[in-house]
């Protein structure tokens, strides 16, 4: 277990099993060298633990980065609870916010892909550590709007226009932040090109944004300018990558890259990516500033200035002729060893 925690060097992982509930869970927590671990809580079906705590471990990590590169005061930390066949959501949520609770404040969680602010309003009941409760606003909305100004950012470093009028974007998963996505770029003029394994969200989004579906698995050879991923990670793969007839991966999915090898890929292609964690960084923004009261006019220009800080990745990945995955990467190595521990 401590070579997996050295590989990703995580400080902590926290499990907590309920036999009463059901309750399977894990509290990864990166770094809080920035601040408290602030995190989505996953809430997933998963073949073997092992998956569970690898999701964990990885999207703690990516928390870190995406904290150090919004600007935001906090460490990073994710947590999953493998989703059992049969619980009662009452009682799985009360145990879990007892679980946050009992970590004093190092971990805040949050909405992820499986809770809702309905399962914040539980957790809210034993602890304070907890955001997006439903007397806070949706941050997914936070997040479709970052990834939408930076895809605008892509598409102008990438096919230089400022408009998105006739852009095609081929977007997968219309859950909290592809659908709000799929508005905004249908308001820009966008042509939209639709997948979910939800049919009723691909029948929604074909009726209120006009756009086109194809079967989940077919969104990967859609020609089109981006390829939005917004449903679950690991979507880039030695089997997706070559089907890829975009020229920009921009979404809100965390960990799309399969292994760093695919970012590698992506720039020898000639495809520019927008790395996952900068890009979809709104909702972490959001979190953060509205838990400790600032006015939403500062979370809107702090939401704003992802696209720039896309804008330095695009032009320094040109300049040196490197993977945006590999400059992101590095600029957030480098702040956060510059914040002492
Ligand atoms: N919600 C946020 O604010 C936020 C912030 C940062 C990152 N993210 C990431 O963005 C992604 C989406 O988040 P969300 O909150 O919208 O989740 P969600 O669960 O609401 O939506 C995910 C959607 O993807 C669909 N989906 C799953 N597998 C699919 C497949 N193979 N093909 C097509 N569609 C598929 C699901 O049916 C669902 O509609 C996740 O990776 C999440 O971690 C979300």
């Amino acid at each position: 277990m401590f070579a997996i925690l050295e590989q990703s060097d995580i400080q902590e992982i926290h499990f907590r099993r309920d036999a009463d509930s059901g309750l399977h869970a894990i509290i990864a927590i990166h770094s809080t060298k920035m601040g408290p671990a602030l995190g989505g809580c996953r809430f997933l079906t998963y073949d073997d633990d092992n998956k569970a705590i690898h999701d964990a471990i990885r999207l703690a990590r990516g928390m870190s980065y995406k904290a150090v590169l919004a600007g935001v005061k906090q460490g990073g930390g994710k947590s999953v609870i493998i989703k059992p066949a049969n619980y009662d959501p009452e009682k799985l949520f009360t145990r879990f916010g007892q679980f946050v609770e009992s970590l004093n404040g190092r971990y805040i969680t949050a909405i992820d892909s499986g809770t809702s602010a309905f399962e914040m309003d539980i957790i809210a009941n034993q602890t304070r550590h907890v955001t997006s409760t439903s007397r806070e606003k949706n941050p997914s909305q936070f997040t479709a709007q970052g990834v939408f100004e930076g895809i605008q950012a892509a598409v102008y470093h990438q096919l230089h226009t400022e408009h998105l009028e006739g852009i095609r974007v081929a977007l997968q998963g219309l859950g909290n932040v592809g659908f709000a996505l799929a508005n905004l770029l249908h308001e820009a003029g966008a042509n939209l090109i639709v997948s979910d394994i939800n049919p009723t969200r691909v029948k929604q989004a074909c009726e209120s944004f006009q756009a086109e579906q194809v079967q989940a698995n077919a969104i990967y050879d859609v020609e089109c300018d981006v390829f939005a991923p917004c449903g679950l990670g690991g979507i880039i793969n030695p089997e997706t990558l070559s089907r890829l007839q975009c020229s920009i991966v921009a979404g809100s999915a965390n960990n799309q890259l399969a292994t760093a090898q695919e970012g590698r890929e992506l720039h020898q292609a000639g495809i520019l990516y927008a790395p996952d964690y900068v890009i979809n960084a709104g909702g972490l923004i959001y979190a953060s500033m509205h838990h400790a009261s600032e006015p939403d006019e500062h979370i809107h220009t702090k939401t704003a200035e992802i696209s720039q800080t896309l804008s330095e990745i695009f032009e320094h990945s040109k300049t040196q002729n490197k993977a945006t995955s590999e400059i992101a990467d590095e600029l957030a190595e480098a702040k956060l060893s510059a914040i002492s521990a």
